[in-house]
């Protein structure tokens, strides 16, 4: 775990002096992924789509990048959009392409550490090197390495290059998947990761508890409704189910998230098996990364990197 500073690695956890609290820093890479190439919705510089030209870089285990993979096989863009996947464990160099099972090497550069890239997109850059990005092969620099904004992306750019027609931020509903989107991300898809990376005991309490609010307004929520907007599916569904794929497997134990699993819960327990039912998702859900990205890249939570055999029923 690190970050680079005027360029050059340094191995570094989380600051988290004073309070005890985590905080997810900014991502950097802010442009934008359009049909035409134009500006994005805020006036980004804007990258054209084109078959080919583009890049995912993802950690399989990682809950951010996962909602990209899942755009992307829903939007039918596997041979628009090529995959590069990390290993799953990030220590000393952060993310690295170490030859491993699942691991896709980069192309662009052959990388062995995902700074690599980051360094030859922004030399002398300081700052966090995080999944996913999106790399444009073009002008050979990263586009974007927000998660939020590259499922944006996705959802329109190549629909005019053979993507499936899905919306998943349709105009009509906006308002309520933002609403949504915003309790979701601080207390459920960050709030997992405030408490685990606390390190004080106040901290910790204060992401769990509403955390656990939190889930259980959404169950009472899916239990009358498929999906938490609309009636349909929703990047909303697509951010929670990210998080809550991954939470008895590991945020239950390794980030102390254990008021109740999600097993408890029937409504949050049977939207996570219907999402793991949509063509191609089931794909994208790789439990041997997720296991063991966890548990054996927080020596300061977990020293002896020893992987929980459990739990036995997963999806
Ligand atoms: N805002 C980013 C967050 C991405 C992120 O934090 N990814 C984690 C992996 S789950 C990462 O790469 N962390 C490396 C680090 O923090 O040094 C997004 O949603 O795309």
């Amino acid at each position: 775990m690190g970050l680079l500073v005027d360029g050059e690695w340094q191995d570094k956890w989380y600051d988290t002096a004073g309070d005890g609290k985590f905080r997810r820093e900014e991502a950097g890479f802010r442009d934008w992924l359009s049909a035409d190439g134009g500006p994005g919705p805020d006036g980004q510089a804007g990258h054209r789509a084109e078959p080919g030209r583009y890049r995912l870089y993802v950690s399989y285990a990682c809950p951010w990048a996962h909602r990209t993979l899942i755009v992307r096989v829903l939007k039918g863009l596997e041979d628009l959009v090529p995959v590069s996947a990390v290993h799953w464990r990030m220590r000393d160099h952060g993310w690295t392409f170490e030859d491993a099972p699942g691991v896709i090497p980069d192309p662009v550069m052959g990388a062995m550490y995902m700074h690599q890239l980051y360094a030859r997109a922004r030399p002398g850059m300081t700052g966090r090197v995080t999944v996913p990005l999106l790399w444009d092969q073009a002008t050979d620099t990263i586009v974007n390495n927000e998660s939020s904004e590259i499922i944006r992306m996705f959802n329109t750019a190549y629909d005019g290059l053979g993507a499936k027609p899905s919306n998943f931020y349709p105009e009509a509903l906006r308002g309520q998947i933002d609403a949504i989107n915003t309790r979701v991300y601080r207390d459920v898809n960050n709030g997992v990761y405030r408490a685990g990376f606390a390190t004080t005991q106040a901290a910790y309490e204060e992401a769990v508890r509403p955390l656990f609010d939190t889930l259980d307004w959404l169950e009472s929520r899916l239990a009358a409704e498929h999906w938490l907007v609309g009636s349909r599916l929703t990047e909303a569904d697509i951010r929670l189910f990210t998080t809550l794929v991954r939470f008895d497997a590991v945020y239950h134990g390794h980030f102390k998230c254990n008021l109740r699993r999600i097993a408890d819960y029937p409504a949050l327990h049977a939207f996570t098996a219907r999402m793991m039912e949509l063509p191609g998702v089931r794909d994208t859900v790789h439990f041997d990364h997720i296991k063991r990205h966890y548990y054996e890249s927080h020596p300061t939570i977990n020293p002896t990197g020893i992987v929980p055999l459990g739990p036995v029923e997963m999806y």
